[in-house]
């Protein structure tokens, strides 16, 4: 029952009972992996999970009047505010009251600052608005509701500097806004790090076909959507229903030994990555499958479960990864068996604060593929530095 409607070309194994217990809360599923980060990991759930109802209200109903543009001229929605504000506001109450509460750190994507100025106080009252309905509809929380106040603090509780020593929750409360507005993937993704390194992540896809979107799941007739992935240090990848429907599956990233079966996935903007790169990549490796683009990191969760083997992302020059967009996606691939590194090979450091330090790239495949993947990329990026000035798009 379970495989059908996960349908063919997902690497899912059954998890063992005990990591598929139902949660008891609303719809929202729980997580038994047995691990040190148990208890982190099904707060974690269940404040993605919550997030990830704001966003699907707000997607379902978008008015462009509730996107607005940063200073960097990204989009930022009353959902980016709202998941963050619900995200900081569960982690907070919920997991670590008694551990750790005054020493809770949160690394997040948003701040309030726009709210806080005469344009924004419209928005502000609609983000609390949402905030409010979502919590009163899980129905778990008892009678609370959150003030205007209550919400700006949730969501500037997201501004630590993060950094190498002790315990950082890192948040993009919508992974892929553009995807979003565009009614298309995207992704709230929630990681732990523990002394600079990340040690549990989980990621709500809501939009995610539970069914493969490689090429082998392509033509699955099961058209259901909303996945959630979670794992632990030690403890692998599980995929969850959206809505706890399913039991939980372990997931592992593909096992292809030659590249010329390897599929591989990078970002749908154009302007996030550079696609004539990634292109003479595929070719390098004899890669005949059309890249798969989607929104977010939507493509760590669908790589961990073998829709594609390997990830390519080469920001354009000038851009600087956040650990926001890669924490969560990367435990879900190494807990999955895949390796995640940089062009020259390293895994990636989120010890260094709210940037990634990296030489360039982000690289994505099992341990097979590593090498080859590795020389390409090195060889395709040899190649394009070789390229005289106007004969190429990109430049490193
Ligand atoms: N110029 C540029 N280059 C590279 N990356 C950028 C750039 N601008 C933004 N971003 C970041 O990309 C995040 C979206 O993830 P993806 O690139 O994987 O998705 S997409 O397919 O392009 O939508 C996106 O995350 P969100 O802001 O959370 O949506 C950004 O952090
Ligand atoms: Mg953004
Ligand atoms: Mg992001
Ligand atoms: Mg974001």
């Amino acid at each position: 029952m379970v495989n059908e409607k996960l349908g063919q070309g997902s690497n899912l194994a059954a998890a063992p009972k005990s990591e598929m217990r139902s949660s008891g809360q609303g719809d929202v599923p729980s997580f038994g992996t047995g691990s040190s980060y148990e208890d982190d990991v099904a707060v974690a759930i269940r404040a993605v999970t919550l997030a990830s109802r704001l966003c699907q209200a707000v997607q379902r109903k978008l008015l462009s009047k509730e996107t607005q543009a940063k200073a960097d001229k990204s989009p930022v929605t009353v959902a980016d505010y709202g998941s963050q504000a619900l995200v900081s506001w569960v982690l907070q109450r919920e997991s670590l009251v008694d551990r750790a509460a005054l020493r809770f750190s949160m690394v997040a994507e948003e701040d309030s600052e726009d709210l806080r100025t005469e344009d924004g106080s419209a928005m502000l009252e609609r983000i609390t608005q949402l905030v409010n309905e979502t919590i009163a509809a899980d129905g778990s929380f008892g009678p609370v509701t959150l003030s205007k106040d209550d919400v700006l603090t949730a969501i500037d509780r997201g501004s630590s500097p993060g950094g190498p020593d002790g315990r950082h929750w890192v948040l993009d409360p919508i992974d892929g806004t553009r995807g979003f507005v565009r009614g298309d993937q995207y992704a709230v993704a929630l990681g732990l790090l523990e002394n600079g390194k990340v040690v549990a992540g989980v990621l709500g896809c809501p939009n995610l076909p539970l069914a493969s979107i490689g090429p082998n799941g392509a033509v699955s007739s099961d058209k259901s959507t909303g996945c959630l992935f979670a794992a632990s240090k030690g403890a692998g990848t599980t995929m969850h229903t959206m809505d706890g429907s399913l039991t939980a599956q372990k997931v592992h990233v593909s096992d292809v030994c030659d590249s010329k079966w390897a599929a591989f996935c990078e970002s749908y903007e154009a302007a996030h990555s550079k696609q004539d790169l990634t292109a003479n990549i595929a070719r390098i490796l004899g890669v005949s499958a059309p890249p798969i683009r989607i929104d977010s990191q939507c493509k760590y969760g669908a790589m961990a479960r073998g829709d594609a083997v390997i990830y390519l992302r080469f920001p354009h020059a000038g851009y600087r990864e956040k650990i926001w967009d890669h924490a969560a996606g990367s435990i879900v691939i190494t807990e999955a068996g895949g390796e995640v590194f940089d062009a020259a090979g390293k895994a990636l450091d989120f010890s260094k604060g709210r940037f990634l330090d990296l030489e360039h790239g982000i690289v994505a495949t099992n341990s097979h593929l590593k090498d080859a993947v590795l020389a390409a990329v090195q060889t395709a990026i040899k190649e394009e530095q070789n390229v005289p000035k106007g004969e190429s798009s990109s430049h490193l």
